[in-house]
């Protein structure tokens, strides 16, 4: 079943197209990843999906539904959650207050109403979101004292409390050391299992291991797609990008 597909989608920047003409299919409980080089369009692209910014021409689709003018904030509650970089931490706020936040906004989606949130409510999904990536014992932390590597989770912890259909991760593990690595890969998975997930990402061990399936994207377009296996052998993908 198909999650979110795109058609034709293109953003200019000025006279470079960034994204272009990019038809994309991403299927229900897959674990994909974007590779490329640098500047090849893959911020934009993810950017696209999830209403960070408007595309030059195209269609995006999520669950058989045009969502191409829809505003981010409603992707988000339609269960688009996207995870980009450590900007999105508040530092002055606990690990707890961070997820509560989104927890809230994930609620408001499920009709609730604002004024009635319990904190119970909250709590709880706050509370399973830290537990996930395992940051329960730093719940009363402020962010900005945690270090890099757990704020890295504490963004993924964000992610998880939209309870999120597709989860957009954008260079997870940049800056992360090998045994943080190792975790966030167990970690992946695991959320694999009640979300579809959607990985920019250029270890390389990583997206082999993580992957079902990879989209190579070059000077923003589609240069290839396929299993792992089938992208480490395709020929113009080692030449555009793996460099061997
Ligand atoms: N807001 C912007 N204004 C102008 N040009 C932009 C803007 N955002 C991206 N670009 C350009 O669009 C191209 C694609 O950038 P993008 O960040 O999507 O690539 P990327 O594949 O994510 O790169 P990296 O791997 O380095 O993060 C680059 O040439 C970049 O300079």
């Amino acid at each position: 079943m198909t999650l979110l597909s795109t058609k034709g989608l293109s953003r200019n920047f000025g006279g470079l197209k960034a994204v272009h003409n990019v038809d994309f299919e991403l299927q229900v409980g897959e674990i994909r990843a974007i590779i490329g080089p640098n500047g090849a369009g893959k911020t934009t692209f993810v950017s696209l999906l999830s209403g960070r910014i408007a595309p030059s021409k195209g269609s995006v689709e999520f669950l058989g539904r045009d969502i191409t003018r829809e505003p981010a904030f409603k992707r988000v509650r339609q269960g688009i959650a996207y995870t980009f970089q450590i900007t999105s931490v508040y530092f002055k706020l606990s690990a707890y207050e961070n997820v509560a936040l989104s927890a809230q906004s994930a609620l408001t989606r499920a009709k609730v109403p604002f004024a009635r949130l319990h904190s119970e409510q909250i709590a709880e999904r706050v509370d399973f979101a830290l537990r996930r990536v395992g940051l329960q014992d730093r719940a009363a932390a402020r962010a900005g004292e945690l270090s890099y590597g757990h704020q890295r989770l504490l963004e993924v912890a964000m992610g998880l409390a939209l309870e999120p259909k597709l989860l957009i991760l954008d260079e997870p593990t940049q800056g992360l050391s090998d045994g943080e690595i190792e975790n966030f890969c167990a970690l992946v998975r695991e959320i694999a299992e009640t979300a579809t997930i959607l990985l920019i990402e250029h270890n390389m061990p990583v997206v082999m291991q993580l992957a079902d399936t990879i989209t190579v994207l070059n000077a923003g377009e589609i240069l290839a797609s396929g299993t792992p296996e089938a992208i480490r052998a395709n020929p113009a993908v080692q030449a555009a990008y793996l460099g061997s």
